[in-house]
């Protein structure tokens, strides 16, 4: 049985966070174990309310996970404030953590700020740089390279600043542009600064259910790498099964709801 750990915020309303993600991990038929870095009062319509867990609190959570049952991948969402952030790095170099997949998580679909304001720093220069791959969708990528995104080409430029400056393979969302939902993920070459980058499009699913997207698919990125394969190959499987909860139309509560995390997997 693989392992798979995430240390996230929880989403009271079921939708994304860590419910998300323990979802997303059971539907793949792996283990999940939790870090809890923050509460919120949340639904589909908004965020009502967000208790960070005392810094302490997280190392503990994660020094009981770690040297008792070694998760084989872990995936990492909201993360709040810069001492939450600084504990999660420094425990994840301590116990040499592998396979890590980020989720720079800054603003919730509904519109609220889950990062706050003097965070930033001490997640691009602590914690990114120790992702095995981040996962930004657009604004959170224009926030990391400090430029706009508006088309695919832009999305190009903007994934190799980001791989460059980062040194970390990125998987820039394409969900918040228009047409087909297309994410390029791009990687160091063998060359000094030579860039591998592959894109992953599937139609747009006409469903503006869509909370929790981002955390389902790193989610679901952590467990294929759990799994052994290779990036690539982990974020073409992980994408079809982002479209295959998104295609079963669940439709619960009254704003921007939830995915079928339960869709099987073929
Ligand atoms: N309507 C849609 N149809 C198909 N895929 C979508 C749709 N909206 C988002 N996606 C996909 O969902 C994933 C999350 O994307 P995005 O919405 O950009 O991130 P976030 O949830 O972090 O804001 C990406 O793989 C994106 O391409
Ligand atoms: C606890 C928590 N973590 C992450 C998100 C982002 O998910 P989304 O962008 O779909 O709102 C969220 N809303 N809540």
């Amino acid at each position: 049985m693989k392992k798979v750990l995430t240390i996230a915020g929880s989403d009271s309303s079921g939708g994304a966070g860590i419910q998300a993600d323990i979802k997303t991990i059971t539907a793949h038929k792996m283990y999940a174990m939790s870090a809890i870095t923050a509460l919120t009062a949340q639904n589909t319509i908004g965020v009502y309310g967000v208790v960070d867990t005392p810094p302490d609190f997280v190392a503990a959570q994660l020094d009981c996970i770690f040297t008792d049952i070694a998760p084989d991948a872990v995936k990492i969402g909201m993360v709040s404030n810069p001492e939450i952030i600084q504990t999660i790095a420094e425990k994840l170099r301590e116990y040499q953590a592998k396979n890590i997949v980020i989720d720079p998580v800054m603003i919730s679909t509904s519109g609220s700020r889950l990062l706050s304001d003097d965070a930033l720093e001490t997640l691009h220069t602590a914690l990114l740089p120790l992702g095995t791959v981040i996962t930004p969708n657009i604004p959170e990528a224009e926030v990391l390279c400090g430029r706009e995104i508006k088309t695919k080409k832009d999305m190009l430029q903007a994934a190799e600043a980001i791989t460059a400056s980062l040194d970390t393979a990125v998987l820039i969302k394409g969900g918040h542009l228009s047409g087909d939902a297309a994410d390029l993920l791009c990687q160091t070459g063998n060359a000094p600064a030579a860039f591998l980058k592959e894109w992953f499009e599937s139609p747009r699913v006409e469903n503006s259910n869509t909370h929790g997207t981002g955390c389902t698919l790193s989610s679901a990125i952590a467990c294929n790498l759990a799994a052994g394969r290779r990036l690539e190959e982990s974020v073409r499987r992980a994408k079809k099964y982002l479209t295959g909860a998104l295609k079963e139309q669940l439709d619960l509560g009254k704003g921007a709801g939830p995915l079928d995390h339960m869709y099987r997997i073929p």
